[in-house]
């Protein structure tokens, strides 16, 4: 996979190249390009945004910079077009999976009020644009909101994890939460670690940890619940 990433501070997105991501990058699994938006202004301030139409507090970032620093970046290779913000629709573990499969992802950080939207417009006859948010809140610019996806898409990628099954039993992998998880040593502060997880019995400490999953995801997330398709439970996992 390629990611390529254009921000007015390529600085903020260092840390992809850090554990993980950047073992990923060194091994060949991804290849990674952060670009500056200012490389494409033409004017001694290196101008990245203009006043909004219409009025309104905070400034807008311009069609024309975005324009050109996108086609260079796209170039003629098919690719999806990211783009962070709070107004998108939410990103999740789903997206990250379907992201996972694609050869090419471009994300364009917006700042200030964001992006002129013709620029969303504009490459939408191009190729696949998705505006995204990675939560109900708003940040300072797209820059953290791409580290947050590119690291839960890259974790997916075969080769990435030490262990691909970790990737099967992430939280939301099966719809639910993930349950409590335990190590050494047995006892730590009159905290014992649940009998079951010690017992060899493997039904069991599985029966355990989906009792668990569903209890967590019944008391923090009743909607991933109430999203489950109509198979998702088996008769054992509606006894709890
Ligand atoms: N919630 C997201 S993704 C965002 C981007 C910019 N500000 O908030």
């Amino acid at each position: 996979m390629r990611i390529d990433v254009v921000t007015i501070f390529p600085g903020y997105l260092a840390p992809l190249r850090e554990a993980l991501l950047g073992r990923a990058i060194e091994a060949g699994l991804v290849e990674l390009g952060v670009h500056d938006l200012r490389d494409w202004t033409h004017d001694v301030h290196q101008a990245v945004d203009d006043s909004p139409y219409g009025g309104g507090p905070g400034m807008v970032m311009r069609p024309q910079v975005w324009g050109e620093a996108l086609d260079a970046v796209l170039g003629e290779e098919p690719a999806r077009l990211v783009v962070p913000t709070p107004a998108g629709r939410p990103f999740t573990q789903a997206t990250a999976q379907a992201w996972a499969a694609e050869e090419r992802l471009v994300f364009a950080c917006g700042r200030y009020e964001g992006i002129d939207q013709r620029v969303v417009d504009a490459y939408a006859d191009r190729g696949p644009v998705d505006e995204v948010s990675i939560g109900d809140y708003v940040l300072v610019g797209g820059e953290v909101a791409v580290l947050v996806m590119v690291e839960a898409v890259v974790r997916l990628l075969p080769g990435v994890l030490g262990n691909p099954v970790s990737a099967q039993e992430d939280s939301f992998s099966d719809g639910l939460l993930e349950g409590p998880a335990y190590t050494r040593p047995v006892s730590w502060r009159g905290l014992d670690v649940p009998d079951v997880l010690r017992s060899g019995n493997h039904a069991a400490i599985a029966r355990w940890r989906r009792d668990r999953a569903l209890e967590r995801t019944a008391a923090r997330r009743p909607d991933l619940l109430d999203a489950l398709p109509p198979d998702a439970l088996d008769r054992a996992d509606r006894a709890f």
